[in-house]
């Protein structure tokens, strides 16, 4: 997957650089390259923004910048996503089918946002994309690439070294994942659910179903609601 990302704060995205992220770049199943907006601009103060139409506060970017930075990238095949806090809510059912897409490209807005003619004018390209990560403000849209980007990475092939892991996790199949334990058996007078010790692997996954299903219920109940109709009846006996 080839991604783009047109910041003013390029370093902003450094972190891609780490972890699995910069593995997935290294393998080739990522390449992201991102590029400072500024390298589009042409007068000596590099100026992206200016005082928006209809007067209020704040500063708007410039259009101009823009267009160039995005003829630069999008073709027909490409998606814009544009991080808004008017755009469509990221979830996991997203980065699924984000992961699907062979090229993405992130414009980063900041202060007020984009002039909006450069959303309309990228529209006759390729598809565009308003996404928000929740309901509040951020200073701009690079952290929201950086959730995004790790969600995504992960799904892609060859990504995670236990692929079956995205097969139990939180939210994979709806419900939120069972609680997990590890090593020591005792640790400060907790022990761990004797079923987990018990080498029975249906066993083991039954109460896994289960406290997942009890655990979306309690904390999720939303969740449980967009999924109520793939559960089976041992489910709703649980519930
Ligand atoms: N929740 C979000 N807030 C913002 C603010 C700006 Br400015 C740009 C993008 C986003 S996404």
């Amino acid at each position: 997957m080839r991604v783009d990302v047109f910041t003013i704060f390029p370093d902003y995205l450094a972190p891609l650089e780490l972890s699995l992220i910069g593995k997935a770049r290294g393998t080739g199943a990522l390449d992201l390259r991102a590029t400072d907006l500024r390298d589009f601009t042409h007068d000596v103060h590099r100026t992206v923004d200016d005082t928006p139409y209809g007067g209020g506060p704040g500063m708007v970017m410039r259009p101009e910048p823009w267009g160039q930075a995005l003829d630069t990238v999008l073709t027909p095949s490409s998606l814009l996503l544009v991080p808004s806090p008017a755009g469509r809510r990221f979830d996991q059912a997203m980065a699924h089918e984000l992961a699907l897409e062979e090229h993405l490209v992130f414009a980063c807005g900041r202060y007020e946002g984009i002039d909006q003619r450069v959303l309309s004018h990228a529209s006759g390209v390729c598809r565009v994309q308003e996404v928000s990560l929740g309901d509040y403000v951020l200073f701009g849209g690079e952290v929201a690439v950086l959730v995004v980007l790790e969600a995504v990475t992960r799904l892609l092939p060859g990504v995670l070294g236990n692929a079956d892991s995205l097969l139990e996790e939180s939210h994979a199949a709806g419900l939120l994942e069972a609680p997990m334990y590890t090593k020591p058996a005792e640790w400060r007078g907790h022990g761990v659910p004797e079923i987990l010790r018990s080498g029975d692997h249906a066993k083991i996954a039954r109460w896994r179903r289960d406290q997942a299903l009890l655990r979306t219920a309690q904390q999720r109940p939303d969740l449980l609601k967009q999924c109520y109709d793939t559960l089976d009846k041992r489910d709703l006996a649980t519930l």
